[in-house]
């Protein structure tokens, strides 16, 4: 199996480290946008302020992503702390795209017209 690690090229200059660094960004860059895309539709379906932060769908992750990352040879701690940070971030955009669903029109659920 080929793992992410593998595919780092040794480098001898920081701009070759940069060059590594963006390539790798312009392919996170939309994958993340699509990330956030999900977080518009799970506001819409919750639809419910107390539903947005859910620990243990946020536990289900890590416990998911930590054996990805050991077995494309990266440090599990970094990807748990890194996705720890990066849910906090789509939480808190959650909420925001709640709130502007709602400003848009998006009836709380059992108040419907
Ligand atoms: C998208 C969700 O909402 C939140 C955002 C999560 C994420 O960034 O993956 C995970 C858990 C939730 O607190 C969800 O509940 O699945």
């Amino acid at each position: 199996m080929s793992r992410a690690i593998d595919k780092v090229r040794h480098c001898t200059t920081l701009a070759e480290v940069r060059d590594g660094v963006n390539a790798l960004d312009d392919l996170l860059v939309p994958l993340l946008v699509e990330r956030g895309g999900y977080m518009t539709q799970a506001a819409r379906v919750k639809n419910d302020e107390g539903l947005v932060r859910d620990e243990a769908r946020i536990q289900a992750i890590i416990d998911r992503v930590r054996p990805m990352a050991e077995a494309q040879g990266g440090d599990p701690d970094l990807m748990e702390r890194l996705y720890r940070a990066m849910m906090e971030c789509y939480i808190a955009y959650e909420h925001d795209e709640l709130a502007r669903l709602r400003a848009k029109g998006l009836q709380p659920k059992g108040e419907h017209a």
